[in-house]
């Protein structure tokens, strides 16, 4: 996917994206960074064509973004919202059945290729066993997993994800985390998504978009560019960065 120089206002009078341009690798974990309102969350909404740019267009298997019908781009891209609702009656398995929708036509009885789809998004986020129980049932954890259920049976190859760990603890923080690897890993999926835990950030992502005042700050591989003065730069925030032979590149804020 190709970002190629987006501007977008909410207002048509600020621009809360400004000349954005980058590019998402495939097969490749990319993860948004930045302060509060600085455009995370606005770049994945022009990226799914949720929001149309004022300039710039975002390209995907080179063809524009919004040239592409619903469905069909569905078909390619799924995203998980930041939050999410449905009725609380709703079953998992009901629930995770919708990724399908872009699949089938009106009317159209499930097929075995839905029904495969289905077991294997919740064999992936190990709901299996929950199948039958409502959201209501569920811990943040587990419902958490149900709206990555819901967005992975729709076999994309692309998959969108904002703060995917908001308001977990922190075991399910990792739990989620460790299963967006594993739908990189061992599916292929390419993964974007915002965070807001820069050590997350740097132990899951291959590449990082830093963004400030709704501009691409810097991007790169969390080695070459997470440094003590890009966050202070960014963030204002004093880090300290280590390097830890177990664990790797490691940053603890020590100050503002
Ligand atoms: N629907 C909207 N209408 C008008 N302005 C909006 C809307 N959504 C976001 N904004 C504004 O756009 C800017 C970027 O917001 P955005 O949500 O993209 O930031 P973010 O980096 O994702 O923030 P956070 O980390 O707090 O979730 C902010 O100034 C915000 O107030």
């Amino acid at each position: 996917m190709e970002i190629n120089n987006i501007s977008f206002s909410y207002d048509k009078k600020n621009d809360q994206l400004k000349s954005v341009t980058s590019e998402i690798v495939k097969g490749k974990i990319t993860t948004i960074i930045g302060p509060n309102g600085c455009g995370k969350s606005t770049l994945l909404g022009v990226m799914s064509n949720n929001y149309a740019p004022h300039t710039g267009q975002v390209v995907l298997d080179g063809k524009e973004l919004n040239m592409y019908k619903t469905k069909e781009l569905a078909k390619k891209l799924a995203v998980v919202h930041q939050s999410n609702e449905a009725p609380s009656d709703l079953t998992v398995e009901k629930l995770t059945s919708f990724g399908r929708l872009p699949h089938r036509t009106l009317f159209a009885q499930e097929r075995k290729e839905d029904e495969e789809a289905i077991e294997w998004a919740l064999t992936c986020t190990n709901l299996q066993n929950k199948r039958a129980k409502t959201l209501q049932q569920l811990s943040g954890g587990e419902r958490q997993r149900v709206w990555i259920a819901m967005a992975i049976a729709q076999r994309t190859s692309i998959l969108f994800l904002d703060e995917p760990t908001t308001f977990l603890d922190i075991y399910y923080q990792i739990e989620i985390l460790e299963l967006i690897k594993k739908l990189n890993v061992d599916h292929g999926l390419t993964i974007v998504m915002v965070l807001h835990d820069m050590n997350q950030a740097i132990r899951y992502s291959d590449r990082l978009l830093v963004m400030k005042n709704g501009q691409l700050f810097m991007e790169g591989a969390p080695h070459d560019i997470m440094t003590e003065s890009m966050i202070k730069s960014v963030y204002g925030v004093d880090v300290i960065v280590k390097h830890d032979q177990d664990t790797g590149l490691y940053m603890v804020p020590v100050g503002i």
